[in-house]
């Protein structure tokens, strides 16, 4: 039987795994759950409860090994890998995702970038030159990709994305404002800001209709 994993465990990982590799850069050593779970701001049982689901890890009293438990962090999410990324949308989200050296850094390339814009066809980007999206099919097969990022217009969206999975992608990070319909199998995460500036609003609004904010699963 396969355990279920929340999303919320998934995230505090990543975060988890954020704060270990600060402690990699100092020098590593071991860390306890309380330390870990003071600076992930949640609380040591979590820790333990989090990194349970993935079989046993550190010692009783002892805490965890830094660089131990960040290899294994890295395994789970998937991170001791590469992930060539192909890019559909070459405008202002696509260009600055482009952009944001964090991803090489953590092992997501942006291997190809595509658009059907004539005018946007072959101009220049760092190392790489943007493709025609009609080539897509042949891109994802080129370049062994998965992983797709799609930041085009919503109608234009869906079409994308059901060629991109014929073609061999497994998982999608959605910038345009749909919910996408893939078949089983396939993992679509979408970003949405403004869902995520009416949670904030929310927030600061909780107060005045009496209810408290909590973050839990
Ligand atoms: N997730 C968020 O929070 C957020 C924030 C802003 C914008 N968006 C969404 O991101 C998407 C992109 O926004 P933008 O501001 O970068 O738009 P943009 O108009 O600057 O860029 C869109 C690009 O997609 C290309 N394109 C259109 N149809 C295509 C197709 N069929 N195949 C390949 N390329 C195609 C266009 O030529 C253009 O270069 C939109 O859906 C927008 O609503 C999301």
């Amino acid at each position: 039987m396969s355990t279920k994993v929340s999303d919320s465990t998934i995230r505090r990982l990543s975060h988890y795994l954020r704060i270990l590799e600060t402690l990699e850069r100092s020098g590593g050593g071991t860390v306890s759950s309380t330390h870990l779970a003071q600076a992930a701001g949640t609380t040591a049982a979590q820790v333990r409860k989090d990194l349970s689901l993935f079989g046993s890890f550190g010692k009783r009293g002892l805490g965890y090994q830094v660089a131990d438990l960040g290899d294994r962090i890295r395994g789970i999410l998937g991170l001791d890998r590469s992930w060539p990324v192909v890019l559909v949308g070459a405008g202002r989200i696509g260009s600055a995702l482009f952009e944001y050296r964090d991803f090489r850094r953590r092992g997501f390339e942006i291997v190809s970038v595509l658009d059907r814009d004539a005018r946007k066809v072959g101009v220049r980007w760092g190392p790489i030159e943007i493709e025609d999206a009609a080539t897509l099919e042949a891109v994802i097969a080129r370049e062994s990709v998965e992983m797709l990022i799609l930041a085009v217009p919503a109608p234009a969206a869906q079409e994308i994305v059901d060629r991109a999975v014929a073609a061999g992608v497994r998982g999608v990070l959605n910038f345009a404002p749909v919910r996408l319909r893939t078949p089983d199998g396939v993992f679509v995460h979408n970003v949405n800001m403004v869902m995520e500036l009416e949670a904030l609003s929310f927030d600061l609004t909780s107060r005045e209709h009496g209810l408290e904010v909590g973050r839990g699963d």
